[in-house]
């Protein structure tokens, strides 16, 4: 798959902008601040209806106008497909395919797969368990429509519990069989979402160390594991034993929603004992698992986009994950850095049709 045409006005920095791809390689260079970031930005958000980076809508629409346009033109399986995404200030956003707009966006979710690689990435190990839950969620949805939509039930019925919670407090009352209905679907859809995290982490976790092996060359021991309040007990019963508290805090502390993964160096919090460069080896590795993951589960090859890739790796280690296009059905790739002569090298010497645009 890949993007062969894109179109932007009032996205972010730029009133009005067309650009026509390279099916293989795409280098977006220039300074610091010129859009590089909001032009992959804008490839994301074709893909997954909305940014990667501010997820509030408004603040993507280009300062003193009151609507953005993305259009973009892929060729997926021999066919092109037109995304058009639109938003205007006071109105519900449009994704179109084709021209027909969709209900529900989550149904675009997993149509044009993509990975992206950027520096904020650090967040998954520098932040709360929601970044990596996130990602987590992000890489199972791209190819299991059920799980995505087994999550957004499962996240409304957490919230009502939770407006529930407070509505007792607030009135001073409590109603045992209302919230009962609530602990069973959240039980039903946790404990689906929980055998589907354990599943996935089983067929990640090979294919993330052998991607942290190619990158840092060396035989570090590192991991990664799924940790869940669920691996010990139902739901259900968690639920039941935790109301007390539940009732207390006036929200639901208990279910797949305090789920997070850990990351570990020799057994170690990578987040406190891992280097600078063993932190970034590690999250490139997750990203390009997730490349790899998706690729075997979905019917087209994702697009990658590495964004600022140069902050993360020395130029040997970027030329080996560009060079990843050599292989066969490998996929179109975006690189955006402030080098120019520095990213044509790299991207020179993998003999692969190429495309420079300097903003
Ligand atoms: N809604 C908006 N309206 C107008 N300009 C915006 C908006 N949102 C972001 N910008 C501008 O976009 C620019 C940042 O663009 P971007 O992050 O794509 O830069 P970049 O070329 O990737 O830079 P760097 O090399 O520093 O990563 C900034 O100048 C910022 O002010």
């Amino acid at each position: 798959m890949f993007l062969r045409h894109l179109s932007l006005v009032n996205y972010k920095n730029f009133d009005s902008k067309t650009l026509e791809f390279d099916p293989v390689i795409n280098c977006l260079v220039g300074d610091n601040g010129v859009g590089k970031t909001n032009v992959l930005d804008s490839i994301y958000h074709l893909c997954f209806g909305k940014s990667y980076f501010n997820p509030v809508s408004t603040q993507n629409i280009k300062h003193g106008a009151d609507f953005f346009v993305i259009e973009g033109e892929f060729e997926k399986n021999e066919r092109t497909e037109k995304i058009l995404c639109s938003f205007k200030k006071g109105t519900k956003k449009v994704i179109k395919r084709n021209g027909k707009p969709y209900e529900k966006f989550s149904e675009h979710i997993g149509f044009l797969p993509l990975v992206i690689i950027s520096p904020s990435d650090r967040d998954l190990i520098l932040e709360g368990s929601d970044t990596r839950r996130k990602f987590m969620d992000g890489v199972i949805s791209q190819s299991d429509k059920v799980y995505l939509q087994n999550l957004l039930k499962y996240n409304k019925v957490v919230s009502q519990r939770n407006s529930l919670l407070k509505y007792f407090v607030a009135n001073r009352t409590f109603d045992p069989d209302t919230l009962s209905i609530y602990n069973e679907q959240m039980d039903m859809l946790g404990t689906a979402i929980h055998r589907k995290r354990v599943e996935f982490i089983d067929s990640f976790l090979p294919i993330f160390k052998e991607q942290y092996q190619n990158i840092s060359e060396k035989d570090e021991q590192i991991d990664l594991s799924y940790e869940s309040q669920l691996s010990d007990d139902s739901l259900l019963h968690l639920l039941k034993n935790n109301i007390e508290k539940d009732r207390a805090l006036q929200y639901t502390s208990v279910g797949v929603h305090k789920d997070d993964l850990s990351f570990t160096i020799a057994d170690h919090p990578i987040k406190k004992f891992g280097s600078q460069g063993q932190q970034k080896s590690f999250l490139i590795a997750l990203k390009l698992a997730q490349f790899h993951f998706i690729k075997q589960l979905a019917d087209t090859t994702p697009i990658l986009l590495l964004d600022d890739i140069f902050d993360k790796l020395d130029e040997n280690r970027v030329s080996h994950i560009v060079g990843l296009v050599k292989d066969d059905n490998f996929g179109q790739i975006f690189i955006s850095d402030t080098h120019a002569d520095r990213t044509e090298n790299v991207v020179k010497n993998i003999h692969q049709s190429y495309k420079i645009f300097t903003l």
